[in-house]
């Protein structure tokens, strides 16, 4: 079976607070975006993890892939695989690349090996995994609270907008980032300014990373301007960067003006 574990932006990221645990509390819109992985699981003697593409650093057995295959072994009577990767989305990138390929091997052996495993479990599973990881299990615009494992409906549809991300193949680890935030509650409802037109986002929906970023990464800030001197109608950091991203009402190629950076641009569904 071959899918396409697609990305996905935050519109929005406010960091609550620390939690007990050590992770953080937030609030934040997940949408998703057409920039995939290629990923092929076929049964096999043997279990076996392969990657293409951009290089994956650590062990293939600690892959996510590999820890969604192990993981569901331990519970489900589910035969060896061979899973290959082709890595197209940056990693440690703000677009949850790794969660979305170990949420979709969980969504692949569920249904090569008819193990119905109900939606809640499928979820509960993605959480152990990471926390953007679950949800790609459903993959719709969402708005997420708590770890931002929860999720709930939103009324929002970007379909037919085009979306440029820029990536400047700076790798910021999603730890570090948290661990130079100081958190506050937005005093903005995210829900409900969601729901106004998106040339009113600029100002008000924001992503706290970027306070902490910016100054330490100018690049970042940079990238952002130009997107909005190129017409975005908003444009924004995805969860702890290093993408941004700008969304505009009509098709804009600016794969040109970022030539030097990583760059995907395409409509949002
Ligand atoms: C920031 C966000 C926003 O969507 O996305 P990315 O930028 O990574 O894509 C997410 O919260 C990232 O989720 P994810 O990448 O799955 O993080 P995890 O593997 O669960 O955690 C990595 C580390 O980030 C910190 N962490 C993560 C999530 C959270 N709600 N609070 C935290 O403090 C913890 O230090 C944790 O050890
Ligand atoms: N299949 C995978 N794709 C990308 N990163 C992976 C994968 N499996 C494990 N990782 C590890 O996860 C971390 C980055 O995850 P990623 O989802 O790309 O980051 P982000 O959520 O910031 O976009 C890296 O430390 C990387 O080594």
């Amino acid at each position: 079976m071959v899918v396409f574990p697609n990305a996905k932006i935050n519109i929005g990221l406010n960091i609550v607070e620390k939690r007990q645990d050590g992770f953080h509390n937030i609030e934040s819109c997940f949408y998703p975006v057409g920039w995939s992985d290629a990923l092929e699981i076929l049964p096999a003697e043997s279990f076996s993890f392969q990657s293409d593409g951009i290089n994956i650093p650590g062990d293939p057995a600690t892959n996510l892939c590999s820890r969604a295959y192990y993981m569901l072994a331990e519970d489900y009577d589910v035969e060896p695989v061979s899973i290959q990767l082709l890595k197209a989305v940056p990693i440690g990138a703000g677009l949850g690349g790794g969660s979305s390929d170990a949420a979709f091997t969980i969504k692949v052996l569920n249904e090569l090996f008819g193990l119905e495993i109900s939606l809640e479990k499928q979820l509960d599973y993605a959480r152990r995994l990471g926390s953007d990881c679950a949800f790609f299990i459903e993959n719709k615009p969402v708005y997420c609270f708590e770890k931002g494992d929860r999720f709930e409906e939103i009324g929002l549809n970007l379909a037919g907008k085009w979306i440029v991300l820029v990536n400047p193949e700076l790798h910021i680890s999603t730890a570090e980032a948290y661990a130079g935030i100081q958190p506050l509650r937005s005093e903005n409802d995210l829900r409900e300014i969601l729901t106004t037109p998106m040339e009113n986002w600029k100002e008000v929906v924001k992503n706290d990373f970027e306070t902490s970023l910016f100054p330490k990464y100018p690049v970042l800030k940079k990238i952002k301007e130009s997107l909005y001197n190129k017409g975005a109608k908003y444009a924004a950091m995805s969860g702890s960067g290093s993408t941004l991203y700008g969304i505009f009402d009509e098709e804009t190629d600016l794969s040109g003006i970022f030539g030097q950076y990583k760059v995907w641009q395409g409509y949002l569904k």
